[in-house]
């Protein structure tokens, strides 16, 4: 009987990874397990007969292009890891909830689990279009903790969506397996368990890599920075003593694909080229596959007399950075190795925190791969080349949205690009309008709205607890208004001001207050003449508050 197979796919890498190990924990012990990106996904990618597991009814349509014929699909149903929602429980009943997610309908649908399950408190999707409610106790999202602004305090993270238990139904139903139901109940919960708390689950922990598909044809590059960088790194791959060459850039600018373009452009093109990540693997685990043992061969085997690519080299221990340097000095290699880092090599050599000797090796040869906000020139060329990959030619953008695109940070860089492209290719709107535009990039511009949530409500309560809010409320609009005017009080002529107003504090009490909204750094305080005012924090917890009350 053939061996069965599951294919999963979705847009996101990270996600992907993590359903996909739910799926090994549950039925992997019989099946072969696949998992592909969107962006991954070509025509020959899904075997026949391959019961594929889409993560979205959106890619449908997508997808389906690119498979065979006689592949099964199902759409994944999504739940809560509800291993993960702990302390969620154990907070006193009544809470207020706000739930982010990565777009509307799924912070929608996460509020509707969560009322079904954890029903004690009262939830409300997260709406980039609306406002907040002014009473939230915590900030609750599943798995995407980086849409929201650093800092804030009230967050919990229940962990990324996993499938449901019908979807593995679905999968072990087609795959006519013969699980009982209450066998398929303990091995979704065991992998509830080994996968709660776990989204630190990195795409990186994948296993060595083989492939050099990337040219440097492929290269998008129109801006003169990237045109220079594509450049040298032809002639690194021409040059013969060109043996280590190193590629920094940010996440996501490239410089997997310029290691692969490398290789191809190589003496080595017609011998393996090998890669392996460094990030998120632990000690023992990276020393297996960079110095190998008795039954396992080290990457530098299996790469023959190919080319090695060590990526996020930084993220190795220092003490295997210098057994590294070593074997680099002992042995004659005849491969080429590529290094590549996402920080600045050469700063963390200055701080010790990198192996001086190796940098000084591969920084002979090095490239840099500009950041995409840094080259603007690219982005249209992009936004092309990624519409032909996903063969979605036809969409087309506002002029808001590309002006939008051009401002935007881009963090992620192509990698970020990539999956807003993809993203945005599944909706059936053309032209696609700002509205239209995934969570993330517009949740950045509601990062004022999040602040005050924190800020404000633990501000108000710091100066609950001393039992004096209406008064530091009279001091703080009298710093604003004297502000308006370019004025600074000195402690008597405030003393008079709020007098003014109908409040008398002694001296002593009002230096306290004022003591109190200095630590909250709600006021600057200067010495001798200068007189003392409303900082910018200030200012904006007074607005804020203001606001509030008339909107009550
Ligand atoms: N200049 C470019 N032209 C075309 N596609 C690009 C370009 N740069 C990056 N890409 C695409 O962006 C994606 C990310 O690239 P790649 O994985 O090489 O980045 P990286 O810098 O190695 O990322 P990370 O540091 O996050 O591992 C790839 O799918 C690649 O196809």
């Amino acid at each position: 009987m053939a061996v069965k197979k599951v294919t999963i796919i979705a847009i996101q890498e990270k996600y992907l990874d993590t359903i996909t190990k739910q799926v090994k924990e549950i039925i992997g012990d019989n099946v072969i397990i696949q998992s592909v990106t969107v962006k991954d996904l070509q025509c020959h990618t899904v075997s026949d007969g391959a019961i594929v597991v889409i993560s979205n009814s959106q890619i449908k349509g997508l997808v389906t292009q690119l498979i065979p014929r006689d592949c099964p699909i199902i759409i994944a149903k999504r739940d809560i890891n509800y291993t993960n929602s702990k302390e969620l429980v154990s907070l006193p009943p009544g809470q207020e909830i706000l739930v982010v997610n990565d777009n509307v309908s799924n912070a929608n649908e996460t509020v509707e689990s969560l009322r079904e399950t954890v029903f004690e408190h009262n939830y409300h999707a997260y709406i980039p279009e609306d406002s907040i409610p002014e009473t939230i106790d915590y900030i609750v999202t599943p798995g995407e903790r980086h849409l929201l602004p650093q800092g804030l305090s009230n967050v919990i993270d229940i962990g990324s969506r996993l499938l449901d238990i019908s979807t593995f139904e679905e999968i072990i139903n087609l795959l006519e397996m013969d699980y009982s139901k209450s066998q398929i109940i303990r091995r979704y919960f065991k992998a509830c368990v080994s996968l709660s708390g776990n989204d630190n689950y990195d795409s990186h922990a994948k296993d060595i890599r083989h492939i050099a598909q990337y040219h440097f044809k492929d290269i998008i590059s129109e801006s003169q920075s990237m045109k220079e960088a594509v450049e040298l790194a032809k002639q690194y791959s021409l040059a013969h003593d060109a043996r280590y060459i190193h590629i920094g850039g940010e996440q996501g600018t490239g410089k997997n694909m310029f290691a692969q373009a490398i290789h191809n452009f190589s003496r080595k093109s017609d011998q393996p080229f090998v890669s392996v990540n460094c990030a998120s693997k632990d000690s023992d685990e990276i020393e297996l596959i960079l110095f190998g043992a008795a039954n396992q061969d080290d990457v530098f085997q299996l790469a023959g007399n190919g080319t090695v690519c060590i990526e996020e080299v930084e993220e190795l221990p220092l003490d295997i950075q210098g057994r590294l340097f070593q074997l680099f000095n002992a042995k004659d290699f005849s491969q080429i190795v590529i290094t590549t880092s996402t920080q600045n090599c050469q700063e963390l050599v200055e701080k010790d925190l990198f192996n001086r000797d190796l940098f000084n090796l591969f920084n002979k040869n090095a490239l840099n791969v500009p950041a995409l906000s840094e080259r603007m020139e690219d982005l249209l060329p992009l936004i092309n080349n990624i519409k032909q990959r996903i063969k979605r030619n036809d969409i087309t953008f506002t002029s808001k949205v590309i002006e939008f695109f051009k401002d935007y940070s881009w963090a992620g860089n192509v990698k970020e690009l990539y999956n807003v492209i993809t993203y945005l290719s599944l909706l059936e709107e053309d032209p696609i309008g700002m509205e239209f535009l995934p969570f993330h990039l517009r949740a950045r511009a509601d990062e004022q709205k999040f602040k005050n949530i924190e800020v404000n409500k633990s501000i108000i309560s710091k100066i609950e607890k001393r039992g004096f809010l209406d008064e530091s409320i009279k001091i703080l609009s009298a710093f604003y208004e004297g502000k308006k005017e370019y004025i600074s009080y000195g402690r008597n002529a405030l003393k008079k001001q709020l007098e003014e107003k109908g409040l008398t504090l002694t001296e002593q009490q009002l230096r306290m207050r004022l003591e109190v909204l200095q630590e909250l750094g709600l006021t600057i305080v200067r010495q001798g003449r200068a007189g003392s005012t409303i900082s910018r924090k200030g200012e904006a917890f007074i607005e804020d508050y203001f606001t509030s009350i008339i909107n009550k």
